[in-house]
């Protein structure tokens, strides 16, 4: 404790750095000393360029951070500009994370007592956040830390996630980042905003994964995942391999994956539900899952190199895979047994992952469902895809179509932070208790009004005139963005919104009949927002209508939906851009924007088909929900091809791009030229086709080496197991007779 009121020096030549211990989307982790106290620490290197806030802000922020005191979360003890990047200093939890815990020794999840106690503990951290009026926004199995003693510890709370939350942590160089499996529809639809419940939903997601070893729909580019998310029954432990698990696990998951946020239940309600019975204490923790694991930083390399490895692998031209995979089989030679287990945990992972036919609760309500458009597209996992990415680990560099990706400036909302609750004493007094005119669930038990949460206006509030919310946020996307409806206008103008949004209409139709029973709401929620376009159709209002740069050219619209922006780019189609929106014609202004998105992105042939569908694309009524499952079809088919072709780029090494870009340049200069990109037709020499395959040879073989330590390690864990329970076993049994012989005794 005396430990934790330390001030901690806040200039790098007071820590040492050792060993990377973690990487985030924005950060790297290190384990670190402290020199003046030699105290081991960790230092999360954040990378400053790619923040959009002030460092004002953000050291308003770590102010706010430093209040933070609860044994299950993880604190910051101080952070400070080093060069370009934000250094967090925090305490070392030797154990890791809860994720490379399991990627290093239990791929196929953990126990119930375990899961039980991870989970307890966890809640208790998201009961204290709650109770201050912060959401975590980021609960999954990477960000649950444990110590050496078996402590459990909820992290990325803080500083580093209030300045990534804001923009570029999700998305970079127009690409998505991270990957939204955890993330609660409300907070994907961005419709009535949203409040801590969607820290349950997380939470019930994070006790899947850690069921599983990985989170529901982790295997499927981050835009799928958004639509599975929206369209499927929520995920449970409905499979086979599930019977392992207690009735009350599943009631409990069962409870916090309600897609109707106000019917999830409190951190705290949850924390006295019957399965928390089964949780054991932090030594229990210590004894079962970190007695037999290496050490973090031995741990973290390992899975580095393996993973470096399959995407080399995953990078290798198909045919070249096919050829030497028969020659090795020809020869007898078992080369490509290493990857064995981990292709059938993969094979398990599509069977597992894919969409169950499971109860009526799998019902789809739309006609362009998941199922359908895998019939109709060529299935993404033809393409070599880097086994990470399956993993769910993370969903790099994959773009998102132009629509989806954001790019046209920072993406300003940031549910966390909250910069504005400077005390950290719990808060109940009646109007804190007030409920947000458009949010339909209620407010977290004694949490303030959150006019303003962080930079992210959580529960829109038509009175809401906070002058430092209204101008940050305005400005800062004004200049960037362009005008926005949800910051700009009045909250007929939001509503309006909402149906013009390019893709909310196909995000937020397709709320499905929930576990609990909720009626699908797309029917209404559509009728109302094409009222509303039609009462304000004419771009009175809408920033769709309205937005325009300096230049009379329509400026990106984007509309908040949770973490991502979402946003309608105004540019000639491109190759790699295939929702791109041309510029409307000046007469074609008062046209349905779905409408001009579905006529301006499918062509002439989908004018055709909504002619079909009834739909005028003369600028006259439009029956949305007509539409829109065709929108989404064409979303999908844009998700698609953009994912193919990413994994077609990827098939080259940067070395291969410029060795034939200077070779070829001429080419080169006409592809790009065209394309706007590097060329997939400049092909690699047969000279670096060959050094690539020795690279690839060589970093297989190390792969092989590192599982087949790792699977000893698993089976040396395996027995330290059963040694530990035939030795508690044992112990109860003393006990009990002991008590026995006492109980005769008296
Ligand atoms: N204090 C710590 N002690 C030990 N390991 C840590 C600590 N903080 C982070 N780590 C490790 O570093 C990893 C990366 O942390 P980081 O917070 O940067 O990324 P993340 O939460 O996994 O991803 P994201 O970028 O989405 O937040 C964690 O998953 C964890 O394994």
């Amino acid at each position: 404790m005396a430990e934790l009121q330390r001030a901690y020096p806040t200039t790098a030549a007071d820590y040492k750095l050792h060993e990377e211990i973690g990487q985030g989307v924005s950060a790297v982790v290190y384990r670190a000393t402290c020199l003046p106290y030699m105290e081991v620490v960790a230092v999360k290197v954040l990378d400053l360029e790619k923040c959009n806030n002030s460092l004002d802000e953000i050291r308003k922020e770590a102010q706010t951070m430093s209040l933070i005191n609860h044994p299950n979360v993880v604190k910051a003890y101080c952070s400070f500009v080093v060069d370009v990047n934000l250094w967090v200093v925090m305490p070392f939890l030797a154990g890791g994370s809860c994720l490379h815990i399991m990627k290093s020794a239990y791929p196929e999840g953990f126990d119930e007592p375990v899961i039980a106690t991870v989970l307890k503990e966890t809640l208790k951290a998201l009961d204290y956040l709650h109770r201050h009026g912060h959401i975590h926004r980021d609960v999954k199995a990477g960000n649950i830390l444990i110590d050496t003693n078996g402590t459990v510890k909820l992290a990325d709370y803080g500083v580093s996630a209030f300045m990534f939350d804001s923009g570029d942590r999700q998305r970079s160089r127009q690409t998505f980042v991270g990957t939204p499996c955890w993330m609660a529809p409300e907070v994907m639809e961005q419709v009535h905003g949203y409040d801590f419940r969607a820290d349950i939903w997380s939470f019930g997601i994070t006790a899947l994964e850690l069921a599983h070893g990985h989170a529901p729909f982790s295997k499927y580019p981050p835009m799928k995942v958004l639509l599975m998310t929206l369209q499927n029954a929520p995920p449970g432990l409905d499979y086979p391999q599930d019977k392992r698990f207690s009735k009350s696990f599943k009631e409990l998951i069962g409870l916090c994956l309600v897609k109707e946020p106000g019917k999830r239940p409190t951190a705290e309600k949850l924390l006295k539900h019957s399965f928390f019975k089964h949780a054991k204490t932090a030594d229990y923790i210590q004894r079962h899952i970190l007695d037999a694991l290496p050490p973090l930083g031995e741990r973290v390399k390992n899975l580095k190199a393996k993973d470096a490895a399959r995407r080399a692998q995953a990078k290798m031209p198909m045919i070249e895979q096919e050829e030497r995979s028969n020659n090795e089989y020809k020869r007898g030679v078992s080369g490509w047994n290493f990857d064995l287990d981990d292709l059938k945990a993969q094979a398990a992972l599509m069977e597992d992952d894919e969409p169950p036919a499971r109860d009526d609760r799998s019902r789809r309500t739309s006609a362009a469902s998941v199922d359908e458009y895998e019939r109709e597209s060529p299935p993404v996992s033809a393409v070599p895809t880097p086994s990470a990415e399956r993993e769910g680990a993370r969903f790099t560099d994959v773009p998102l179509p132009s629509a989806l990706s954001g790019k046209s400036g920072p993406s300003g909302p940031s549910l966390r932070g909250s910069a504005s609750d400077k005390e950290m004493k719990p808060l109940s007094s009646t109007s804190q208790r007030e409920k947000p005119k458009n949010f339909s669930g209620p407010l977290p038990m004694g949490r303030k009004e959150p006019k303003h949460v962080g930079r992210f206006d959580v529960f829109e509030d038509d009175n809401d005139t906070s002058p430092d919310y209204r101008a940050r946020d305005r400005d800062r996307l004004a200049a960037t963005i362009g005008p926005t409806d949800r910051l700009g206008g009045s909250s007929k103008d939001r509503s309006g919104d909402r149906g013009s949004a390019v893709v909310g209409p196909s995000l937020s139709m397709s709320r499905d009949r929930d576990r609990s029973g909720n009626d699908s709401r797309r029917d209404t929620e559509y009728r109302a927002s094409e009222g509303e376009r039609r009462q304000g159709g004419n771009g009175g209002t809408s920033s769709r209508s309205t937005s325009k740069d300096g230049d009379g050219k329509p400026a990106p619209v984007v509309q908040k939906k949770g973490r991502f922006s979402v946003s309608e780019e105004v540019e000639e189609p491109h190759m790699h851009k295939s929702a791109s929106v041309p510029d409307w014609p000046a007469d074609r202004e008062k046209e349905k924007p779905a409408v001009r998105f579905a006529q301006t992105v499918a062509g002439p042939q989908s004018r055709q088909e909504l002619n079909v569908l009834g739909v005028s694309t003369g600028g006259e009524t439009v029956p949305v929900s007509a539409v829109l499952p065709h929108l989404q079809s064409l979303m999908h088919h844009a998700a698609v091809q953009q994912d193919v072709v990413l994994a077609l780029m990827n098939s080259l090494s940067p070395a291969d791009l410029r060795q034939s870009y200077t070779s070829r340049r001429d080419l080169s200069r006409t592809v790009s030229a065209v394309s706007g990109e590097f060329s997939p037709l400049d092909l690699p020499t047969e000279r670096e086709r060959e050094l690539q395959q020795q690279v690839i040879e060589l970093q297989t073989k190390v792969a092989s080496l590192l599982d087949d330590i790792q699977t000893l390690k698993g089976r040396n864990a395996g027995l330290e197991r059963q040694l530990n329970q035939i030795h508690n076993e044992e112990e109860e049994r003393r006990i009990k007779a002991e008590e026995e012989a006492d109980a005769d005794h008296q």
